[in-house]
């Protein structure tokens, strides 16, 4: 069986300013009708990356591929207009002194029925078709937004480049413009690369991130593997608050108040940091000075006291300090659950929600 042909291909694309290469042999495929994000964090070389895409900016070594074919490597370029482009940006800037139904039909050349056609068509896709004839100023920020959407897929593009287009908007409309987006971009059958540096955003939308660092793709794959099987500790940080619980290998093994853990691949006497999510963190009553009983999936319990519960809406964090060595902890419980600083608990922690890596400094004793 062929496998199917990317609809775009970047391989090996490296940018250098001032001798710093800001973007750092980066290889990603996008399938057609698929969101990929590019997420990281500011200044990691995202943007630099989709402008290289979209023919703006220049690399100083890779090749971009679409459908197959080579637009452009250091010698070959075909220019931004014929790459077949779609550029959304969080300035999305539609033209002030033209209608709705002309900001959309901007880039479409062809006969002006056939032009009308594309307009009134994409601007019922994005449920604006009774402001055709309006002007941007007379619509909101949300409406304008799906404006931008709808004249940036009225040429048909094979590929969507969005940086940050949603960050101009307010939170509620966000998530609603977000999913509304999404859902036309995939009956557009559009291959999206949307670069974003929030972690909500990219698993909202995403089919596959592909997390950046300081010029590089550190990790690749589906949201889910990426929460779930992060690589490194900052990977994991990236996606949610984290808690650090130290040890020490002996014998293949690690000792914490929490109960051992398999730490194979390390040798002994090499620090390691097991990290888990505050929404993995259980939480038990302290009864007389004992708490619940050892299980197989939870391991042991350790003891705590209630530093400080916050109410978060839909959940409550609740920070504890550890009684074995003061460090504090946090469990976030899906439900109102606010008790007094000072009161007695037992955590447990979720066993197979662990990450395990070598504690900062010890990477190369793994
Ligand atoms: N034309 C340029 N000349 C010199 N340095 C540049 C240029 N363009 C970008 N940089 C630098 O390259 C790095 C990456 O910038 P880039 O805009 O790609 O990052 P980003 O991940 O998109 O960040 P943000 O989310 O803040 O936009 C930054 O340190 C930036 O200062």
């Amino acid at each position: 069986m062929s496998t199917p042909t990317p609809r775009l291909e970047i391989r090996n694309i490296t940018r250098r300013f001032g001798g710093r290469a800001v973007v750092d042999d980066v290889s990603l495929t996008v399938m057609p009708g698929q969101v990929t994000c590019l997420l990281g964090p500011s200044g990691c070389g995202k943007s630099t990356t989709l402008r290289i895409i979209a023919g703006v900016d220049m690399q100083d070594q890779g090749e971009i591929y679409i459908d197959g074919k080579l637009i452009c490597d250091t010698v070959f370029r075909i220019p931004p207009e014929r790459r077949e482009v779609g550029l959304m940006f969080q300035d999305f800037a539609l033209f002030p002194h033209l209608s709705v139904a002309e900001n959309v039909a901007f880039g479409l050349n062809g006969p002006k029925e056939k032009k009308r056609a594309r307009v009134q068509e994409l601007l019922a896709r994005v449920e604006l078709a009774r402001f055709i004839d309006d002007y941007p100023h007379e619509l909101s920020g949300g409406e304008q937004q799906r404006v931008a959407l709808a004249r940036a897929l009225a040429p048909r593009p094979r590929i969507m480049l969005m940086d940050e287009p949603f960050s101009g908007l307010d939170n509620r409309l966000r998530d609603e413009i977000r999913d509304e987006t999404l859902s036309v971009l995939k009956d557009e059958g559009t291959a999206v690369l949307l670069v974003t540096h929030e972690p909500d955003e990219a698993m909202r939308m995403a089919d596959e991130i592909a997390l950046m660092r300081a010029g590089r793709i550190v990790q690749q794959g589906a949201p889910y593997n990426l929460y779930n099987a992060p690589i490194d500790r900052a990977a994991a940080a990236f996606f949610s608050d984290i808690n650090v619980i130290k040890g020490k290998v002996q014998n293949l093994l690690t000792d914490t108040p929490f109960g051992q853990f398999l730490t194979p691949a390390m040798p002994d006497g090499a620090e390691v940091d097991i990290i888990i999510r505050p929404q993995h963190v259980k939480i038990d009553f302290d009864r007389n000075g004992r708490g619940p009983n050892p299980t197989p999936d939870d391991g042991v319990p350790a003891r705590a006291v209630v530093e400080r519960a916050r109410f978060m809406g839909s959940e409550s964090l609740v920070e504890f300090r550890m009684e074995f060595d003061g460090s504090v902890l946090k469990a976030t419980v899906p439900a109102v659950f606010l008790p007094k600083p000072g009161t007695p608990m037992w955590l447990m922690i979720r066993r197979d929600r662990c990450f395990v890596f070598p504690a900062p400094g010890q990477e190369r004793a793994a």
